[in-house]
């Protein structure tokens, strides 16, 4: 086999690219049986060649060491949890307070609303492009390093997409499992006799933390980012939003429900709105996240000690718990 790496390095990127379609983009273009045939062509190349074997290889994504328990990770930036709204008048509230601090009238702010997925968030780190760091939220300032079961998520990127990757990338976002994995999953631990579990948020969390990634690896869990909390080169004075279409270029799931809002009353609107569609998703959200869309202003703003001056998550009720 004279160019082993030649036909290695066409799999890893037909592989990659496919990966990105089926679980970033819900677009496939390979079939199943192709995919598993370029990925077995790939195995066998690697086995022949070991020595060729890459990290961010799609065949590196499910180590086989359980771990014996999880190391610290400290957070460079806290994972802080966010100020809640329940109301149209919290909302208004919450614009007045974001307009007088910037000197400006509510309407004149921009804001990003996304939905609040409520699953378990996660902190992702790349360097040079390549996946070096995961870690749970943790107590917001210190986490759980849990990178090899991260690694086996397929919206997880090993290593970023686009040519030129920023020297440094902290990516964090949801961790959540859809109802329809979720119920499968329970159904099989019924089965089993195993643990079932209270709801996807707690099924999330709980297949994060298994000891061996090879069970992580089987647990339907996709990866939704929320927020590029360190980037260097930054994009200099940018957007939320336009960070967030960074990170799909990248290679992420970016929420397609981001809206860019002007104004209290329309931010909303838009909350009413998703609150309507809450039960048709296909998985748990339990409110709405409403940003300072410009960086500027999020950085003007600050933090109060807890929570930032710059959003404010609007929460829907709580939903009568799925009795499994
Ligand atoms: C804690 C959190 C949670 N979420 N969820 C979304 N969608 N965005 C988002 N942003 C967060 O915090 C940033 C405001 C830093």
């Amino acid at each position: 086999d004279a160019q082993p790496l030649e036909e290695i390095t066409q799999l890893r990127a037909t592989l990659d690219e496919a990966n990105y379609r089926y679980y970033v983009l819900d677009d496939p273009t390979l079939t199943d049986a192709d995919y598993d045939r370029q990925f077995q062509r790939l195995q066998e190349l690697e086995t022949e060649h070991p020595e060729l074997i890459t990290p961010d290889s799609p065949t590196q994504r499910v180590g086989a060491a359980p771990a014996e328990g999880f190391p610290s990770v400290a957070h460079a930036i806290p994972m802080l949890s966010l100020d809640n709204a329940f109301s149209r008048e919290d909302i208004h509230a919450f614009a007045e307070r974001v307009a007088e601090r910037l000197e400006c009238t509510a309407d004149d702010v921009e804001f990003t609303c996304e939905p609040k997925l409520d699953g378990a968030a996660v902190s992702l780190v790349y360097e040079q492009g390549v996946l070096v760091s995961g870690a749970t939220r943790g107590d917001g300032r210190t986490g759980e390093g849990i990178t090899s079961n991260l690694r086996t998520l397929r919206s997880v990127p090993l290593k970023l997409r686009d040519s030129n990757v920023p020297a440094l990338l902290e990516v964090r976002g949801e961790v959540i499992m859809r109802h329809a994995g979720f119920e499968a999953l329970n159904e099989r631990a019924r089965e089993a006799g195993s643990k079932v579990f209270a709801n996807p948020r707690n099924a999330a969390a709980g297949s994060l933390r298994q000891l061996d990634p090879r069970i992580t690896a089987k647990r339907p869990l996709e990866f939704h980012a929320y927020q590029a909390a360190r980037l260097e080169p930054d994009l200099g004075d940018t957007s939320h939003s336009e960070l967030m279409a960074r990170l799909a270029t990248l290679g992420f799931r970016a929420s397609s429900e981001l809206k860019v809002i002007k104004g209290p009353q329309a931010v909303a609107d838009y909350c009413e709105q998703l609150g309507e569609k809450r039960d048709g998703l296909g998985f748990d959200i339990d409110g709405v996240v409403i940003k300072v869309n410009d960086l500027r202003h999020q950085r003007e703003l600050g933090f109060v000690a807890r929570a930032p001056r710059w959003a404010v998550a609007f929460k829907f009720p709580a939903q009568e718990e799925v009795t499994t």
